[in-house]
C-alpha cells in the first residue's frame, strides 16, 4: 500500500493512516454517541480537530522543517458505525507481556461503554485461532477482573499465520472492526490483514495495539508491560545483590529478557544501583585482556568484595534455533557466562562464588502495574475512537507522550534498540562505570560481533576452542557502525505516555 502522505507548510509532513473513505465510497456516517454522553458532552474539547496532529521528533531547530507528524487518537464528531451494526474481535499473539489482559478488558468495557457496542468477540490462541478455534463471547462482565491476573486469557501463540483463513473467518463471522494485540510480528501480520480486507473491499477496520515487553517497537515512546517489566526484575537484581554481598567474593548473575533490544536490562541495571555491569546485545562485549570483562570483575572483587551483573537474554548473540514464527531462540547466555567467569576465576588465586538467576518467566507473567493499566486503558481506548471514526490500517501509541494513529509500515519497517551512542547508554556507563567495550585488544573474541561466534557451543572445553579462534579485531568504529540506528523513545527523554 501506498504511503499517505500529506504536506504541508514549512516542511510539515503528516505521515497519515488510511481511513474507509480511502477506498469505499459513500458510506453512511452518524453523530459520535459520545455527544450525549455526560461524561464527554461537557468537555467540548474532548472531540478531537480532525487536523490535530504530532510532531514525531520533539527536539526542534530554530530554522529546521516542521518534520513528519502522525494523526492524533481521539474521538471523532462523526461515526462509520452504529453501535448494533458492530461486530468487534479481539485477539493476542506473540510471548505473553504484564498488561495484556488490563488492554483485553479495556477494549470490551471501552466499546460496549463508550460506544454501545454489544458483539465483541475473542479469538482464543492467537491468529491460528481465527481458523482452527471457536470464539469467545466477551462482556465487561465477563473480563471484570482479569487485569488482575497475569497472561492472557484469550491465550497466544507463535506461527500459524495465514492470511487467507485469516480474513475468510472475519468475512464469514461478519466481524468489522478487528482488534490486534501483539509484537512487531504481530504488526506485520496486522498489515497484510488490513491489506487482504482492503483488496476485498471490506468495511473492517484492522486496528493494532503495540505489545511488547522487550520495548523493540519503533515510533511510539514505550511499549505497555515494560515498566512492569523493569519494577519485577529489580526482586531479581535485589536477590542477586542479597546473594553476592553475603559471601567473599560473590558475584551474582541476572538474565533479563531482550532478544535483539536491551531496554529491560538497561532500565532495570539505571533503576537498581546495585549492577554493576550491564550487558546488552547492541553492545558487543568481550571477556580477555585489557578492558574486557574479567578484568573488570577482578577489580571490582578488589574494591567492593561483591559483584552484580545483568545480561540481556541476546547479548552475545548466537542462535540456536528458530520458534514457530521464525525469531531467533538464543542458548542460554546467562549460563555460558556464569561458566566462563567460573572457569576463569579457578585458574586465579580470587575464590570466587557465583550465583545465577533467570527470572525471565516469572517477569513476563505478571500482572501489569498501576503505571501500565492507566497506559494499556488509554491505548485501547484510542484504538476504539479510530475504528469506530473509520481508521483502519494503523497501530495506535504514544509518541512524545501524545497518542497517535500510526500506519503500520511506520511500525514494522525496523526494530526499536538501544543506541549505544546515545546519551541513555552514556549514563548507564557513567552510573555503573562498566567498561564500554569499544577497544577490544587485538585478537579478543568479541561476543555479539556478528563476524564471530563466540556461544556457540555451551561447554568449556568448547567455549576455550573458540576462545583460541582469534580473529583480527573490529575497530571501536566498526562495533559503533553496526549499532548505530535511529534512536527515540526511551533514549531521548521523551515524556511520558500517560500525558495524554
Ligand atoms: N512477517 C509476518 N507476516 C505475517 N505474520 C507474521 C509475520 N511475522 C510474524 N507473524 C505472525 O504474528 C504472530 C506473532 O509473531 P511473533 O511470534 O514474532 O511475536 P511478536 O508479535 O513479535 O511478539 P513478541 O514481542 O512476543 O515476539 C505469529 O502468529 C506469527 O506467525
Ligand atoms: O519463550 P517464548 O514465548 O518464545 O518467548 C521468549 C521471547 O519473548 C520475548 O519476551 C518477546 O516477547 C523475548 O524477549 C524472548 O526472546
Ligand atoms: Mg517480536
Amino acid at each position: 500500500m501506498e504511503p499517505k502522505i500529506i504536506k504541508g507548510e514549512g516542511g510539515y509532513v503528516l505521515d497519515d493512516v488510511p481511513h474507509f473513505s480511502d477506498y469505499l465510497s459513500n458510506l453512511p456516517t452518524y453523530p459520535n454517541p459520545l455527544q450525549n454522553n455526560p461524561s464527554y458532552s461537557v468537555t467540548k474539547q474532548y472531540f478531537v480537530d480532525f487536523d490535530d496532529t504530532v510532531v514525531q521528533k520533539a527536539v526542534q531547530h530554530k530554522d529546521g522543517p516542521r518534520g513528519i507528524h502522525f494523526r492524533r487518537q481521539g474521538p471523532r464528531q462523526k461515526v462509520y458505525f452504529k453501535p448494533d451494526e458492530v461486530t468487534a474481535c479481539i485477539v493476542t499473539c506473540g510471548g505473553l507481556c504484564p498488561g495484556l489482559n488490563t488492554v483485553i478488558r479495556e477494549l470490551v468495557c471501552g466499546l460496549d461503554y463508550m460506544y454501545g457496542v454489544k458483539n465483541i468477540l475473542g479469538i482464543e490462541c492467537g491468529y491460528k485461532g481465527f481458523y482452527a478455534r471457536n470464539t469467545l463471547p466477551l462482556t465487561p462482565k465477563t473480563v471484570d477482573s482479569i487485569h488482575k491476573r497475569g497472561g492472557t486469557i484469550l491465550g497466544t501463540s507463535r506461527g500459524g499465520y495465514v492470511t487467507s483463513k485469516i480474513v475468510d473467518s472475519i468475512q464469514d463471522r461478519g466481524i468489522n472492526q478487528v482488534y490486534i494485540i501483539g509484537g512487531d510480528g504481530t504488526q506485520k501480520g496486522a498489515s497484510v490483514i488490513y491489506q487482504e480486507v482492503r483488496k476485498r473491499g471490506l468495511k473492517v477496520a484492522v486496528v493494532g495495539i503495540p505489545k511488547t515487553i522487550d520495548n523493540d517497537i519503533p515510533i511510539i515512546d514505550k511499549s505497555f508491560g515494560f515498566d512492569t517489566a523493569v519494577e519485577e526484575a529489580q526482586r531479581a537484581i535485589n536477590a542477586a545483590h542479597t546473594e553476592a554481598e553475603s559471601v567473599e567474593n560473590g558475584i551474582g548473575l541476572v538474565k533479563l529478557m531482550g532478544r535483539d533490544s536491551g531496554f529491560i536490562a538497561m532500565f532495570a541495571t539505571l533503576a537498581s544501583r546495585d549492577v554493576d555491569c550491564c550487558l546488552i546485545p547492541e553492545s558487543p562485549f568481550y571477556l580477555e585482556g585489557q578492558g574486557g570483562l574479567y578484568e573488570f570483575i577482578g577489580r571490582r572483587l578488589r574494591e567492593n568484595g561483591h559483584m552484580v551483573i545483568v545480561i540481556a537474554e541476546g547479548a552475545g548473540e548466537k542462535v540456536e534455533e528458530r520458534d514457530p514464527s521464525g525469531n531467533k531462540a538464543f542458548k542460554d547466555v546467562g549460563l555460558w557466562l556464569s561458566h566462563m567467569i567460573k572457569e576463569h576465576f579457578a585458574q586465579t588465586k580470587l575464590n570466587i562464588t557465583l550465583k545465577y538467576i533467570d527470572p525471565t518467566y516469572m517477569i513476563r507473567a505478571v500482572p501489569a502495574n498501576a503505571s501500565d493499566n492507566v497506559y494499556c486503558t488509554i491505548l485501547a481506548q484510542s484504538a476504539i475512537h479510530g475504528a469506530m471514526a473509520g481508521y483502519t490500517g494503523c497501530t495506535v501509541g504514544p509518541v512524545n507522550g501524545r497518542q497517535c494513529y500510526i500506519p503500520f509500515y511506520r511500525i514494522i519497517e525496523k526494530p526499536n534498540k538501544v543506541v549505544i551512542t546515545d546519551r541513555m547508554w552514556a549514563r548507564l556507563l557513567s552510573s555503573t562505570n562498566q567498561p564500554s567495550f569499544m577497544n577490544p585488544p587485538k585478537g579478543a573474541v568479541v561476543a555479539g560481533n556478528k563476524d564471530e561466534i563466540l556461544l556457540s557451543k555451551s561447554s568449556a572445553e568448547e567455549s576455550n576452542e573458540n576462545d583460541q579462534k582469534c580473529t583480527p579485531s573490529p575497530t571501536s568504529s566498526s562495533i559503533l557502525d553496526n549499532h548505530v540506528n535511529d534512536q527515540h523513545s526511551l533514549n531521548n527523554g521523551s515524556t511520558h505516555p500517560m500525558l495524554e
